[in-house]
């Protein structure tokens, strides 16, 4: 929804038969064995060069990284003892093999590209390029994969690479152990140090003391796992568990850190540092009101914790917002310009839905209770958030997924890696996301081995394709720019966005181009409000391509990329209608165009084309909404203000409005006594709805005073469904604004 794809565009279209081509090709050699074409030295010259040339060369002119995925495969499920070791001389081509597995040392730094590559060893000495994907990025620094790491690739799979070499390649998360020095895996002659006497469970807990203090994180656990397991005293016990946690904490594996500081608080019930870790690793599990249980007894017990206080008073202000919609918006739009990424430290609130079965279209978002336009359903924290900033000059990646035909540019690569971390390190969170419509694809379904979570990167990838969301910075943000007439970045990518994210409560809402709820955003925070009033029981929907940007020439929206029609009553319309129907109206509007940037604009004209235009619609628009009519009669009413012909302004900017499908009552000039103004029934919400509001006032302030803060307060409403909330609406409107439709052009 709303991300960049480019599958249909010829130049990237030519790219993935290009690879279709490549993966064809490679193919034919399958089964073949996989023996480096050249010497160890040669392979090992080639890296360093090509590593050095990375650092140095820019991605291409339009700064786009390239990376594709191959055809999908499982993750290993198989427990490591189940697995033989196969040398890299035994290795086939294009093959995965299963039931093996292979035990390799880096003999060069890590290169990183869109994986982190090294050139690795085995046990004979033979060697050849190892491409990791979905690493975390340090893996690519000093720290984590130097020269000589060990490691197991668990069912590996080699493949020609892009440039006709050879290599391992390795998707999934979990087919990837970094297996410590000390292991009894690892051969004497790889070995830096050789194990002493008088390692003791002391030594180890000083070795792991040592490894954090450089920020190794990955070693400090596995020495304090060393310390743990060899029969500690009951304090070096209570100690090393409590270091392993904070390390767990440091690398965001807080599952892990939660069942080291439970174990620690078993025997010592108000152990100060377990109490504050677990406060933290919950704060982080965003599960807030165990945290703030858990800071209650820490605030009871050791009042003088000043840290943990304010650490209290974080996780308490989380659970206000959870519990209560209550946000303070206008420092989270302060907050969200300001950082970068940017992301806020924000609870989810869910107000009055639910997911449910749907007849047709399987589970959809419904309302619990009857709510009005405006009201938020939810503000819900992003489950993984990508962001690319349009100011900055940062590289972007083109996905490919030749499996599917799908090229998308953006972050969408970046979203699989963070996501694929976030379930490998907590896999308490595997349920919410495997949870989300994944289509036909088909998982193992064995979600740990050994201990270790199986994370399907194919999995993920899928589910991003048909969940996932591009965002701006905000809401406000493109707002502001598309009232600026400063929409170049939209135009440049048809209206969609390179930062990308998931939401799993958002992922439940079925599309329909009659959509009854906006989404909206500030940084990673996504705010659904109902754009309608909606009795209990309705299902929530909103655009997955919006049917107002489209080319009315797509119209109904193609929404292949999800695998369905949309059968909602425009669609049905537009289908019902003949060739000449539609190619009349389609003419109409490209001369009403033309009409409205003719130099001398003649509005007789115009007025009569936009009757022939709305005379192509046969329905009224209070039952199918006329979408090529909103804009042009909203151009008309602020014309008309612009030259102080309210009543005219009042007559266009109401027909606007009902184009979209609003009903309102009392809003015609001459006014009828002292009647409201009142919208009886809600239309389509887009950012255009704000200023035809605030043009209808700037109109009723002249010819009926009353019906001006009516028309303001609709106004206000619209706002604060289209960027999410209304706290910033007189920093971005006015009635003493120099524009007729109210926009202050210093709003930023
Ligand atoms: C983001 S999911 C929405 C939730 C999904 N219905 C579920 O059960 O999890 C997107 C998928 O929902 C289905 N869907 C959404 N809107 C639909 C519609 N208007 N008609 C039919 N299917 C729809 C399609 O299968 C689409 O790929």
């Amino acid at each position: 929804m709303d991300t960049h794809d480019v599958s249909d565009v010829p130049e990237y279209l030519r790219y993935l038969q290009a690879q279709k081509q490549n993966l064809k090709n490679a193919q034919a050699v399958k089964g073949r064995p996989a023996r480096p074409q050249r010497s160890r030295d040669e392979i090992l010259m080639q890296f360093m060069f090509r590593k050095m040339m990375n650092t140095k060369a820019p991605a291409n002119h339009m700064n786009i990284r390239s990376s594709f995925l191959p055809p999908a495969y499982p993750p290993s499920a198989n427990p490591f003892s189940k697995l033989k070791k196969v040398m890299i001389k035994s290795l086939c081509l294009e093959t995965h093999h299963r039931g093996q597995y292979l035990l390799l040392r880096t003999v060069t730094q890590a290169d990183t590209m869109t994986a982190v590559m090294a050139i690795v060893e085995d046990e004979d000495g033979s060697i050849l390029m190892l491409q990791l994907y979905n690493q975390e990025h340090q893996l690519s620094g000093t720290q984590s994969l130097r020269e000589g790491t060990v490691l197991v690739v668990k069912e590996p799979y080699v493949k020609v690479m892009a440039d006709g070499d050879y290599g391992i390649r390795v998707d999934h998360l979990s087919d990837v152990r970094f297996i410590p020095e000390f292991d009894d895996l690892v051969p004497l002659s790889w070995r830096k140090r050789v194990m002493q006497a008088d390692e003791n469970p002391s030594s180890w807990k000083a070795r792991g003391s040592e490894h954090f203090g450089q920020g190794d994180y990955r070693s400090a656990i596995q020495c304090y796992s060393k310390a743990l397991e060899s029969h500690p005293s009951p304090e070096l016990l209570v100690i090393a568990q409590l270091n392993r946690a904070l390390s767990f904490l440091k690398s965001y594996r807080f599952d892990a850190a939660l069942r080291d500081v439970e174990d620690v608080l078993q025997v010592s019930e108000l152990s100060e540092k377990a109490l504050f870790r677990k406060a933290q690793a919950l704060y982080q599990l965003r599960r807030f009101k165990e945290s703030c249980e858990t800071h209650a007894i820490l605030a009871e017990n050791y009042p003088d914790n000043t840290v943990a206080a304010h650490e209290y008073g974080r996780a308490s202000a989380r659970l206000v917002e959870q519990d209560s919609g209550k946000y303070e918006f206008r420092k989270m739009i302060l907050e969200a310009n300001m950082r970068r990424p940017p992301r806020l430290d924000r609870g989810t609130y869910i107000g009055p839905v639910t997911v449910k079965q749907t007849q047709s279209h399987g589970r959809g978002l419904f309302t619990m209770e009857a709510v009005k336009a405006g009201d938020l359903l939810f503000c819900e924290k992003a489950f993984a958030h990508a962001f690319h900033d349009e100011n900055a000059s940062q590289d972007l990646r083109l996905l490919l997924n030749v499996d599917l035909a799908k090229a998308t540019i953006g972050t969408q690569g970046e979203l699989i890696e963070l996501i694929g971390q976030k379930l490998y390190k907590n896999p308490s969170l595997l349920p919410g996301f495997v949870d989300l419509h994944h289509g036909t694809y088909k998982s193992v379904d064995v979600l740990e081995v050994d201990a270790i979570p199986v994370v399907d990167t194919f999995l993920i990838e899928r589910t991003i394709l048909l969940n996932s969301f591009g965002c701006p910075l905000s809401s406000r943000e493109s707002h502001i720019r598309s009232m600026k007439g400063d929409d170049n970045m939209a135009k440049r990518t048809n209206g969609q966005f390179h930062s990308s994210g998931v939401w799993l409560m958002a992922s439940y809402i079925n599309h329909s181009c009659m959509s009854n709820a906006h989404r909206s955003f500030i940084g990673d925070m996504m705010i659904v409000r109902a754009s309608r009033d909606l009795p209990p029981n309705t299902e929530i929907t909103f655009w997955y391509k919006s049917p107002m940007t489209c080319d009315p020439k797509e119209f109904p929206v193609n929404l292949q990329h999800w695998d369905f029609n949309c059968d909602c009553i425009l669609c049905q319309d537009t289908r019902s209608l003949s060739r000449s129907v539609l190619s009349n109206r389609n003419r109409i509007s490209a001369d009403l165009r033309r009409l409205f940037k003719s130099s001398k604009m003649n509005l007789q004209k115009i007025e009569g084309t936009i009757s022939s235009l709305a005379g192509t619609y046969c329905r009224p628009a209070s039952e199918v909404p006329h979408l090529a009519l909103d804009s042009p009669y909203l151009s008309l009413a602020a014309i008309y203000a612009s030259s102080r012909k309210f009543e005219k302004a009042v007559e266009f900017g109401l027909k606007s409005l009902e184009s979209l499908g609003f009903v309102i009552k009392g809003g015609n000039i001459p006014q009828v006594s002292d009647a409201p103004l009142v919208v009886k029934k809600w239309g389509l919400m887009t950012d255009g709805v704000v200023p035809c509001w605030m043009v209808l006032c700037r109109a009723y302030q002249e010819l009926a005073p009353t019906l001006a803060s009516q028309a303001e307060g609709y106004a206000r409403v619209s706002y604060g469904i289209c960027v999410g909330e209304d706290e910033t609406f007189d920093q971005t409107y006015s009635r003493l604004s120099d524009r007729v439709d109210g926009f202050l052009t210093t709003a930023k």
